[in-house]
């Protein structure tokens, strides 16, 4: 079976993760995309394939977009979001990926009765590799939701929770997890450089590494502590590594701190 066409689709900021997704729509044979976009070298890679303009008064009048994808900085809602009223209807379906923004916070900046979906997707969606969690707000219909899955699945995985408060720690976790592994590749690069590895050698280490074992991990239905063990020799060289990363008061109980940070800011963002 063959999906239908993608139908006309606004999104309002093209920068890391609004072009991430437009590249993937593009790819799944989007025809009719309205961009709103101040920065115009944001827009340049989809030159001639989608419509730019820097504000929203500038998208066309007419135009009624199936969904309006808002990948504004949570910043810019406040001042963003009011003027996308005259969208507001039943036709229309908003899908926010902005951090922390709730749905009853965005549901009076646009007005009161628009159908949100809100939406934590990750960086991998630059390569179809991403992972979004999305939760439906009142008054989604099937279709809108099923619009929301295929604009997401075009990205990555996708899956959907009923309880709007879990998308703080998704946020945390899934959101911002991708930070925490570029992060590993880079102590891990310079703790090679430290025991005496050429700094191009040791770069190179690092990234092969955290990539090679994010393939496997992808690859492999082993669960992740089966994997870490298959690398963890009987009194070899990695247990004494572990034996310092997972002592109590170190990774476990950093990550655990780390995350509830990240979750209790997504939680300071919402309105
Ligand atoms: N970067 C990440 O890993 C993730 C980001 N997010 C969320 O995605 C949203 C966008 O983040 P990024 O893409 O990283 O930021 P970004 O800074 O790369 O993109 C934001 C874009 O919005 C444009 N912009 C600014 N004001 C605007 C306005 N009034 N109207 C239209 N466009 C405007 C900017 O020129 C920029 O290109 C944020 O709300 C963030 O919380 C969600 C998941 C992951
Ligand atoms: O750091 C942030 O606020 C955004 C949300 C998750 C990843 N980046």
């Amino acid at each position: 079976m063959t999906d239908s066409p993608l139908p006309p689709l606004l999104l309002i900021g093209c920068g890391k993760m609004g072009g991430a997704m437009l590249a993937g729509w593009l790819e799944r044979g989007l025809t009719e995309a309205v961009v709103v976009e101040p920065n115009p070298a944001a827009t340049a890679a989809f030159a001639g394939r989608v419509t730019v303009v820097d504000n929203p008064a500038a998208i066309p009048p007419g135009f009624r977009p199936a969904a309006v994808v808002l990948a504004i900085k949570p910043q810019e809602a406040a001042a963003t979001l009011p003027t996308l009223a005259h969208l507001v209807g039943p036709e229309t379906a908003f899908l926010s990926i902005m951090a922390g923004r709730n749905v009853a916070g965005m549901r009076t900046a646009l007005g009161g009765a628009a159908a949100v979906i809100r939406a934590m997707p990750n960086t991998p969606a630059a390569v179809r590799q991403g992972f979004t969690v999305a939760f439906p707000g009142p008054g989604v219909t099937a279709a809108q939701r099923g619009l929301a899955d295929r604009l997401l699945s075009a990205i990555g995985e996708v899956a959907w929770v009923e309880e709007e408060g879990l998308i703080d720690p998704v946020t945390a976790v899934s959101g911002g997890g991708p930070a925490y592994v570029f992060l590993l590749a880079e102590v891990l690069e310079a703790a090679a450089i430290e025991q005496g590895l050429p700094p191009d050698l040791a770069r190179r280490m690092a990234r092969a590494t955290v990539a090679g074992s994010g393939a496997l991990l992808a690859a492999s239905p082993e669960d992740s502590a089966q994997l870490r063990k298959n690398v963890t020799s009987p009194k070899g060289t990695t247990e004494r590594a572990l034996a310092v990363l997972m002592a109590p008061e170190a990774w476990p109980a950093l990550m655990s701190k780390a995350i509830a940070a990240a979750t209790d800011r997504s939680r300071e963002l919402a309105g």
